[in-house]
Parts: C-alpha cells; sequence; structure tokens
C-alpha cells in the first residue's frame, strides 16, 4: 500500500471560525469540503510544503512559526494510504482568496458536520470542536 503525506491546515479567523475549501470539479473527492493544502513534496518539509500550499492555493503568507501541530489523520483509502498532519493557523498576511478551489467558507465548528468531507478528515472534526468550543 503506497503511504502518501499531505500536510493540512485549519485556519482560524478572529470570531473562531474554520476555513473549508471545496474540492474542484475533475479531481479525486470533487465537491467534497476539506482542508487546505496538499502533498507533501520529496526533499520537502511538512511546514514548507504548507506554507507554499497555503499561498499557491489561497494567496497567502504564513510564518512557518504560526503553524501549530494539531493532531493528524491517519485513513486507508482503497489505493493509498493517507497520513495527514493538521496544523491550525491564527495568523497569515494577504487575503484569502479561493485560487484553486470551487469555494471557501467560514464554518463555524459546531457546524462543521452539515458540510461533506473526505473520510480521512472526519475523525478530525472533534478536535477542533474541543480546541475551540472546550468540548467536542
Ligand atoms: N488538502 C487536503 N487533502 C485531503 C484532505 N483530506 C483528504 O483525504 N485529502 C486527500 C485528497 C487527496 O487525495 C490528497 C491531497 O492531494 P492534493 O490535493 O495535493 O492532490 P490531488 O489529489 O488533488 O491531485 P493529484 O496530485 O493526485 O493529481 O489528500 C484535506 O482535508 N485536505
Amino acid at each position: 500500500m503506497k503511504l502518501v503525506l499531505v500536510a493540512a491546515c485549519a485556519l482560524i479567523d478572529a470570531d473562531g471560525r474554520i476555513l473549508l475549501a471545496q474540492r474542484p470539479e475533475g479531481r479525486a473527492m470533487a465537491g467534497l469540503w476539506e482542508f487546505p493544502g496538499g502533498k507533501v513534496e520529496a526533499g520537502e518539509t511538512p511546514e514548507a510544503s504548507l506554507i507554499r500550499e497555503l499561498h499557491e492555493e489561497l494567496g497567502i503568507t504564513v510564518k512557518e512559526a504560526c503553524l501549530a501541530p494539531l493532531t493528524f489523520a491517519s485513513h486507508g483509502y482503497a489505493d493509498f494510504h493517507l497520513l495527514m498532519p493538521l496544523y491550525v493557523c491564527r495568523r497569515w498576511d494577504g487575503i484569502v482568496t479561493a485560487r484553486e478551489h470551487a469555494a471557501l467558507r467560514w464554518v463555524r465548528p459546531n457546524t462543521l458536520r452539515d458540510y461533506p468531507m473526505p473520510e480521512a478528515d472526519i475523525p478530525l472534526i472533534p478536535h477542533l470542536q474541543e480546541l475551540l468550543q472546550g468540548r467536542p
């Protein structure tokens, strides 16, 4: 089984809402709501990968010191096993813009379950709710 390393980030705004991004048509898992991020390339650290992806996908600049690890997903899909560290980030420069996603949405932690997500992401939800609301 191929192991795929993906770094992902929950951006948190001043109101404690989380940024979800909708995967575009024509890609695997199209239409599902994900955390911005992507595959870690050879020779790249997860943090450098995330900083690159957040710039490419959202047009924002993030400092490594502003990326805090929260938890990770480890999930077996049919054709690969995903290992995905999830970082949180509350500070960035620039305006969040959908450069590669179909849509972006700032979502309250208690409504995260209303957005269809990749299977691997479901166990991450209570960690974000606990972080932001003090309960899962
Ligand atoms: N960015 C991100 N990817 C996720 C999440 N949950 C989840 O299962 N994934 C999966 C979807 C993809 O298989 C992989 C991320 O790959 P990617 O977005 O860089 O690349 P992709 O599959 O669209 O495109 P490709 O490079 O395979 O052509 O991780 C998530 O919350 N965020």
